[in-house]
């Protein structure tokens, strides 16, 4: 059973969804994508939703797993609609009775393993793993060890924004590749859908004066 393909990457729900979609400099990189534009827009944030759920409406689903922060914020409406377990992969330290990934990097930073209450997936599970935005991967492989290691079959990981340029960069771009993460993993086949990508994220945010990058990572 595949998903419902009616939106399409960068379609025209995507492109009007983008221009709420602000990046700035912060963490240390020129463009970083913020959900908070769009989450201060009840018609956008429903929006987005929807073609979520209409995506997967059609896909045999048992368990859908949001990834710590902002994919707590995305996973839940989806989750509720379409009438499925919310499960919660948060950074570690956090939850009693957990498994734990290895270690993992993000596009701006070093992260200790991803974890997961073990009794939140059982075997033969099928899993829907829903965050904001994918860059190098390093975030939803480990949300996809965690599915494996409790022997769930991840269908799809979902995200508002796909960084394409982490997909397959040349060699000398200096840039890590998603394409080549997933295969050292073992995770190559499992599908990756992102709703728009960086080609129509186009709104800069206008900082104010003064403006200091004051994120966690550098
Ligand atoms: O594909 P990657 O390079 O791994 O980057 C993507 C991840 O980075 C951000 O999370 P972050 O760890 O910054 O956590 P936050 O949601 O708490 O800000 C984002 O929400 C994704 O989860
Ligand atoms: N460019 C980016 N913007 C927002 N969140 C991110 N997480 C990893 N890369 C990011």
């Amino acid at each position: 059973m595949s998903t419902n393909n009616k939106y399409a990457q960068d379609g025209p729900e995507a492109k009007e969804i983008a221009q709420y979609l602000p990046y700035f400099p912060f963490k240390g990189i020129p463009r970083f994508y913020d959900i908070g534009g769009f989450l201060y827009e009840p018609a956008i944030f429903q929006k987005i939703v929807d073609i979520f759920v209409e995506r997967y409406s059609v896909l045999q689903i048992d368990v859908i797993a949001g990834l710590d922060a902002r994919g707590f914020v995305l996973g839940p409406p989806i989750a509720l609609a379409l009438k499925k377990p919310f499960v919660m992969m948060r950074k570690a330290g956090k939850m009693p009775n957990t498994i734990c990934s290895d270690d993992y990097k993000t596009e701006y930073g070093n992260r200790s393993g991803m974890t997961l209450q073990k009794d939140k997936i059982t075997e033969g599970q099928r899993v829907l793993i829903i965050d904001d935005l994918v860059a190098t991967g390093g975030t939803l492989s480990s949300a996809i060890s965690l599915v494996k290691m409790l022997k769930g079959t991840v269908v799809e990981c979902a995200c508002v924004v796909e960084l394409k340029m982490f997909v397959d960069p040349p060699a000398d771009s200096g840039l890590p590749s998603r394409t080549k993460l997933f295969k050292d993993l073992g995770h190559d086949g499992i599908p990756v859908w992102g709703l728009i990508s960086e080609d129509v994220l186009t709104n800069e945010a206008k900082l104010p004066d003064g403006y200091v990058d004051d994120g966690e990572e550098h």
